[in-house]
């Protein structure tokens, strides 16, 4: 891999303590960082080398996933970091970076290729970028590339807006679109099992698929966030990148041996068909939600607009549910349910895909103790692939007894999101990150909610901390005869149509 300096704006901040710091660390220690490398971390407090390196080294005590008590590899880890005083809008403090980047690749004797990562508040991003390009930052005869966090812009023409600033400083090549959800290593493994499994590819089809359904669960709260989440909400905090981005890896169909450039053409091209959304079209494809006060593991937690420094007149969603479709020769007459909430019952990331009926015309098709195959991606916390299928049971009559063929990854050997982007940013492989085109058509697909919801098209139902969402989220399904699957019922049990166990819910 090629030498390279890694500028690291907002150096100081959450998101470098606890994802960037123990990514490197991690990547380090699989010797998968290039073999010159240099971190040069950027903020505003004043901080010597020693103490910015103390930090970083406390930061991998609390979050790195591997333990990081040898001497001897941290002490090789850190001697790479160093810090440098800057304010985003000064000037002469671009010219100080500039000088300490050049003294470090003259000393560890490095190509000047530079690496700009903007961990830093959305309202720099332009600056940042300009003042590279002014101060010649990024001119030196390597390579460029600027990484850049969420969110990108707020609506369809803000991020066009952006977008536009950022082309002034930097390609389309050399910007890394970071959505942390095209890092874990499952939905990376998307790309792979469909392209390497015949027997996916040939399902892979409105032939034999009923449903697709795309949950996010998470049962934290708004947390310290409000001044940044009463702003955005789920529809721009989850559904508009991470949740898409789930929607495109999923229903792409991709040639053997692709590229990346095949990725993001085939992931454009789902875009291009997803069904617009009418404005008067969202009260019926869409949910929104905001949880109120419940009982989140035990523990009774306040609603939305009783967390700290959230308005209680606060119509803010927390939860979303929606109902997509793909008008394409592969996908058309398949609903994609899409779900992301906070507050809700546990934690998961799942894609469910639902089989069509199997025995439609045989003389089974009125046994109701069948269940349809299931094929289960579980992202996070736990990941996983589970394939449900119908066996008959002989200790019951021969009844149908579904069964489930499992595989799951044990915790510890499995990258964190931001290692595989990381390193592949390093690389220069922007398959899993979003392009351009992608950030803009989900902008395009989502705009006319995000004006139904200012103009208040669509009624905010409340739900329960510690449930599934709004019972209008079940109702979406209800109406197209389907339900979400795996939502644990209060037993944590899950029956078939007789009311039989047959599973417990997976997380338990
Ligand atoms: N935290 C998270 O989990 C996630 C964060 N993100 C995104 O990552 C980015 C960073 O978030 P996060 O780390 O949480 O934010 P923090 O508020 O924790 O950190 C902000 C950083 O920006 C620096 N900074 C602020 N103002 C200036 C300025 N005028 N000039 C130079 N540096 C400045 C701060 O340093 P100093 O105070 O020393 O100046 C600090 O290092 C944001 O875009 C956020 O949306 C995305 C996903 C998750
Ligand atoms: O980007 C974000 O993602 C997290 C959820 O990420 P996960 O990896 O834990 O599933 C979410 O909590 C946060 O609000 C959002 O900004």
């Amino acid at each position: 891999m090629e030498a390279t300096t890694f500028v690291l704006f907002g150096a100081t901040g959450d998101l470098a303590k606890r994802k960037i710091y123990p990514a490197l660390y991690n990547l380090f220690v699989d010797q998968k960082l290039p073999q010159s490398f240099s971190v040069i971390g950027l903020g505003r407090r004043e901080l010597s080398d020693e103490t910015f390196q103390a930090n970083v080294e406390q930061s991998l005590r609390m979050f790195s996933r591997r333990e990081a008590n040898d001497p001897a590899i941290l002490k090789n880890f850190l001697q790479a970091f160093r810090y440098s005083v800057l304010d985003v809008g000064r000037k002469e403090d671009y010219q100080k970076l500039l000088q300490l980047i050049e003294q470090r690749e003259e000393e560890l004797r490095l190509s000047p290729n530079r690496m700009f990562y903007l961990s830093v508040g959305p309202e720099f991003f332009e600056t940042i970028a300009a003042n590279i390009q002014e101060s010649g930052l990024g001119s030196a005869n390597g390579w460029k590339r600027l990484v850049i966090e969420k969110p990108f812009g707020h609506d369809l023409q803000s991020a066009r807006d952006l977008n536009q600033k950022l082309s002034k400083a930097f390609a389309e090549h050399e910007i890394f679109r970071i959505d942390h959800y095209l890092g874990k290593p499952m939905v990376q493994k998307l790309e792979v099992l469909q392209q390497s499994n015949p027997v996916l590819q040939a399902l892979w089809t409105n032939r034999y698929i009923a449903n697709v359904q795309i949950t996010a669960n998470e049962t934290v709260g708004v947390e310290e966030r409000a001044g940044y989440y009463d702003h955005v909400g789920a529809v721009r905090d989850m559904f508009q990148n991470h949740m898409l981005q789930l929607l495109m890896m999923l229903a792409i169909h991709l040639p053997n041996n692709s590229t990346s450039e095949n990725v993001r053409l085939n992931k454009k091209m789902v875009m291009e068909s997803l069904e617009p959304l009418q404005k008067e079209d969202v009260i019926s494809h869409i949910v929104r939600g905001q949880y109120g006060a419940g009982t989140i593991q035990g523990k009774p937690v306040v609603g939305y607009t009783s967390e700290p420094s959230i308005a209680e007149t606060s119509r803010n969603d927390t939860f979303i549910a929606a109902k997509l479709r793909i008008d394409d020769y592969f996908w058309r007459g398949v609903p994609f349910y899409i779900r992301t909430g906070k507050r809700m019952n546990e934690k998961s990331t799942r894609i469910v895909i639902e089989f069509k009926e199997p025995f439609k015309q045989s003389s089974w098709a009125n046994d109701d103790s069948k269940m349809p195959n299931l094929l289960v991606f579980e992202i996070s916390p736990n990941e996983g692939i589970t394939l449900q299928l119908n066996t008959r049971d002989p200790q019951h009559r021969g009844e149908f007894k579904p069964i489930q063929i499992d595989f799951h990854a044990s915790g510890d050997d499995v990258p964190e999101a931001y290692e595989n982007l990381i390193h592949d940013a390093l690389h220069g492989d922007p398959t899993f990150f979003a392009h351009w085109d992608e950030v803009e058509l989900s902008w395009k697909w989502v705009q006319p909610i995000l004006e139904a919801f200012e103009e208040n098209l669509v009624p905010l139902h409340l739900y329960a901390a510690g449930t599934y969402g709004p019972a209008e989220s079940d109702a979406l399904l209800a109406k197209d005869g389907y339900h979400w699957w795996f939502d644990a019922k209060p037993e944590q049990e899950i029956k078939n149509k007789k009311g039989e166990l047959y599973a417990y819910h997976p997380n338990n």
